[in-house]
């Protein structure tokens, strides 16, 4: 009689810890209700009390699932939930509990069956109705994109990335990890690849997002940088205590050392349906994780910065698996976009099955050396092909001199002239006058910018479109020369060439998200300039 008394205490006093959304207390309250259950359980013989507290039980494991799926503790909820349906493999409440929480997981299809389940349950019920049929469709609408691939985001996009952000699901496109030429290992495509291709689209571990403070001595800017990172560790760090999986999986990723003696982990483990495997390392060291965060972690970039209403103090950062294992070259074949909290890596040129995907950790455009600077604050010096080509040319003193005249504020349209004559003596192939046409880009997109220049050295420069050609071919579509382009064809007018130009290399910022007639819109509109 005592027992049922404190059952009955503890019970009323979760529900009340519940409905005040007091997760964590109420999980305790739970966890003691639970165990005394279990207890009164193993001593009861009366088949009608032995039902009623079984149905108790039943109840209480979903209620603290409940409780665990708020505080995205999805691991342990989807434990009460399997130990709930075992009880009763038709409890509705927790049917709809493990659906939700395998829509957390990127788990599609099993949430899509959790809810047909529950749907079955309660055929008739009347309030839930609408909400279970909203939760079906998202399963079948987030299963098939994540089959196929088949993203939309064109009216986000052709509305200047307003409004909510639209939903996206875990895609893994024709990849898989291997060792690298370049360092350690690699993601490489295991099929041809067209340009605006999706190659994969993931989910990040943890964010963290701040509009830095304006101010003149910039320590208020490091301040909030300083406060962001730290809450972005501990989510980190909460994620993986949280997840043994995302524990393991963070525990794969380099500190930036020794990156040849690290196991090739199969690509399988990165997908959301992978489970079951028991990861044993729960606590991922410290100060490890914050050498592999300090190597490992990206900050948004411009599409997504959008998202908060195109603030340039925007700062956001974030931990995406899979994509940390592509490797960075000044000669990128794909991009990345940031939408919400997913990102988006696409094929901003084509590749060949076999081929390592590269994406640019910083700025490609720019010089050798400069390049060289920004790889050391990442803690590495650059092995693409690009940068071992263009050291071996910084034994020629012209490309240092056309360098410091800029810096001197040269013409630029001078500058070009002698580049472009210096790589005519040399007799430089395609490829390799792309390089430099990239490392001076500056200069070119000041010269197509500018009227005087232009009217000056016309023909003694080359044509924007042959330049454009050119960095697409070695580095990929990129959306200021996409700007730059699109400026002039609103000026001089354009043909059909010009336009499958500029909508060709929309293709390769993008990807294939936005479809065709959104980005004519946007290139009509001067891409919201
Ligand atoms: C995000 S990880 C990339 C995957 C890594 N190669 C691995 O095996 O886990 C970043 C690290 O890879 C190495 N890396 C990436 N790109 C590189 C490049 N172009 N040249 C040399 N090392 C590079 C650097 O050690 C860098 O700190």
């Amino acid at each position: 009689m005592e027992e049922e008394t404190a059952l009955q205490h503890l019970r009323s006093k979760a529900t009340e810890q519940l409905l005040r959304e007091d997760w964590n207390e109420s999980i305790k309250t739970y966890s003691k209700f639970i165990s005394l259950c279990q207890q009164q359980i193993s001593n009861t013989y009366n088949q009608s009390d032995l039902s009623k507290l079984q149905k108790s039980l039943c109840l209480s494991l979903s209620n603290r699932a409940e409780a665990r799926l708020r505080l995205r503790d999805f691991e342990e909820a989807l434990k009460d939930c399997d130990e709930a349906l075992q009880i009763d493999s038709t409890h509705f409440k927790t049917l709809v509990c493990k659906g939700k929480i395998m829509l957390n997981l990127n788990r599609y299809s099993m949430g899509l069956d959790c809810f047909k389940a529950a749907l079955v349950v309660e055929s008739n019920c009347n309030g839930n109705l609408e909400v279970l049929n909203g939760l079906i469709e998202k399963c079948k609408k987030l299963d098939y994109l994540s089959r196929t691939g088949n993203f939309d985001v064109s009216d986000w996009v052709s509305s200047g990335f307003s409004g909510v952000c639209p939903e996206l699901g875990e895609y893994f496109g024709n990849v898989e990890i291997k060792r690298s030429e370049i360092s350690g290992r690699g993601l490489f495509c295991t099929k041809n690849i067209e340009v605006g291709s999706l190659i994969l689209v993931t989910k990040a571990v943890a964010t963290e997002r701040c509009i830095l403070p304006k101010c003149s001595n910039g320590v208020l800017g490091e301040n909030a940088q300083l406060v962001m990172w730290k809450n972005f560790i501990d989510k980190v760090n909460e994620s993986a205590k949280k997840c043994p999986k995302i524990s393991h999986l963070i525990s794969t990723l380099s500190i930036g050392e020794n990156e040849d003696d690290l196991e090739v982990p199969d690509i399988s483990l990165f997908k959301p349906e992978t489970q079951g495997k028991s990861y044993v390392d729960k606590n991922v060291d410290v100060d490890k994780v914050l050498s592999i965060l300090d190597v490992n972690s990206l900050v948004e970039e411009a599409v997504s910065s959008k998202v908060v209403g195109k603030n340039s103090d925007y700062y956001g950062v974030g931990l995406w698996l899979l994509p940390c294992l592509i490797n960075h070259s000044c000669s990128p074949n794909a991009r990345r976009l940031h939408i919400g909290d997913y990102v988006v890596v696409v094929a901003s040129r084509v590749v060949k099955a076999g081929e390592e995907i590269t994406f640019a950790y910083y700025d490609v455009l720019s010089p050798f050396n400069k390049r060289r600077e920004m790889a050391k604050t990442w803690g590495f010096q650059c092995e693409c092909k690009r940068c071992k080509y263009e050291e071996e040319m910084q034994s020629k003193p012209e490309i240092g001199d056309i360098e410091k005249g800029l810096e001197r504020g040269q013409d630029v349209g001078c500058a070009i002239f002698r580049l472009e004559e210096c790589m005519r003596r040399w007799v430089m192939r395609g490829k390799e006058k792309g390089y430099f046409r990239a490392s001076f880009w500056k200069a070119f997109s000041e010269a197509y910018e500018s009227e005087k220049t232009i009217r000056r050295w016309g023909r003694k420069i080359p044509a924007l479109e042959v330049i454009v050609d050119s960095l697409v071919e070695v580095v990929g579509s990129d959306e200021r020369v996409l700007k730059v382009l699109v400026r002039k064809l609103k000026k001089s007018g354009c043909g059909f060439g010009e336009m499958e130009r500029a909508m060709k290399l929309g293709r390769g910022v993008y990807g294939k998200l936005v479809k065709k007639q959104a980005l004519r819109i946007l290139l009509e509109l001067g891409l919201h300039d």
